[in-house]
């Protein structure tokens, strides 16, 4: 299959590696100049779970295509859109006129209602996912990440259509477990109140990694995403649907929180995770949307409000 890869972020390049390693054939659509500033070819230290729990370590220079213009006739089958939760509505109304024939997997955090985030694209040629892997680019450049087993697919309610079914089957031959969900609205919304949560406590630890192994701040962070979790009821969500995702967070904290300070700290993929993660902005923007969220909808949320000092938005000037 021909697939584009859209922008050069984090998820985009860890996938796009991972679908080329599978045979497919993987570009990436950057912006104007910067396919130069990104250079020919991505600094990979990857720890890959795919096969092996723990997961097994990939060091690797890989040369990658860039394009800077896109016009429908491209021929790709399949664009995967991976970009900060800001950037969406950016991202798909430049692909919408151009997305061809593309079935186009939109493979993001979200709040926004994901019907409306996806207004501008061809109906019918929409996929919903969302990643099993995480991590960042250091200041030498080198995209170190982990690939988990796992990754997501879902719809807006029903089976999944012909086109979805497809791009499913890509990532089951690139050797990554499915799971599944037929309200992805409410999958997305949970997820993004359980990044909420956790970056609450983080922030103020100063880095996501700083939660790793501390059960005290673990334990914040799970019941500030249990304050989080009426909001998503009074966005709709039906949090019956999501019970066994909700566990770690619904169950009593003494017994969740160690269990996830453990997994933080001690897990390789998930540490990975936590300590490559470079992008302290995208943290705080995930906080500060949140909230406004919960006022608009007079939720109260006090740990994510006492938290609002390390995620304000500074004054200009
Ligand atoms: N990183 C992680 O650990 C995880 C991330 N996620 C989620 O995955 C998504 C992607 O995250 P991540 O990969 O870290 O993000 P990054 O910021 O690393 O990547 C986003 C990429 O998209 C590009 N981009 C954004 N808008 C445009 C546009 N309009 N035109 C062209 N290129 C564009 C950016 O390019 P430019 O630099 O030019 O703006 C950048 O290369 C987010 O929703 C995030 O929450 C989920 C799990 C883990
Ligand atoms: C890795 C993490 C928690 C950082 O926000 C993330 O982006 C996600 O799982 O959505």
């Amino acid at each position: 299959m021909k697939i584009l890869m859209f922008g050069r972020g984090v998820i985009a390049t860890a996938y796009g590696w991972a679908l080329e390693r599978a045979g497919h054939e993987v570009e990436f659509f950057v912006r104007p100049g910067r396919a130069a500033v990104y250079g020919p070819t991505v600094d990979l230290e990857l720890l890959d779970a795919r096969r092996r729990v723990r997961g097994q370590r990939v060091v690797e220079t890989w040369p990658v295509r860039y394009r800077e213009s896109l016009e429908p006739d491209h021929g790709f089958d399949l664009v995967v859109v991976s970009v900060q939760h800001y950037g969406v509505a950016e991202a798909l109304s430049f692909l919408g006129p151009r997305a061809g024939d593309a079935t186009v997997l939109v493979f993001n955090n979200l709040l926004v209602e994901p019907s409306v985030a996806v207004e501008a694209l061809p109906a019918g040629q929409v996929a919903w996912g969302f990643p099993g892997a995480g991590g960042g680019f250091g200041d030498d450049g080198v995209l170190r990440a982990a690939l988990l087993p796992v990754l997501f697919f879902g719809t807006l309610g029903g089976p999944p259509t012909e086109r979805e079914r497809a791009v499913r089957a890509v990532f089951r031959g690139a050797g990554f477990r499915i799971r599944e969900t037929t309200d992805v609205r409410g999958w997305l919304t949970l997820h993004f109140l359980q990044n909420a949560g956790l970056h609450s406590q983080s922030l103020r630890l100063g880095s996501l990694t700083g939660l790793a192994g501390r059960r005290r701040d673990v334990r914040e962070a799970v019941l500030a995403i249990r304050e989080l979790l009426p909001l998503a009821e009074a966005r709709g969500v039906d949090l019956r649907r999501h019970r066994s995702e909700l566990l770690p967070y619904t169950a009593p904290a003494w017994l969740t929180a160690p269990a996830l300070a453990w997994l933080f700290g001690h897990f390789p993929p998930m540490r990975t995770v936590m300590e490559a993660h470079a992008n302290p902005e995208e943290l705080r923007a995930v906080c500060r949307d949140t909230l406004a969220e919960a006022r608009r909808l007079g939720v109260p949320v006090p740990r994510l409000e006492a938290a609002e000092p390390y995620f304000a938005a500074q004054p200009a000037g």
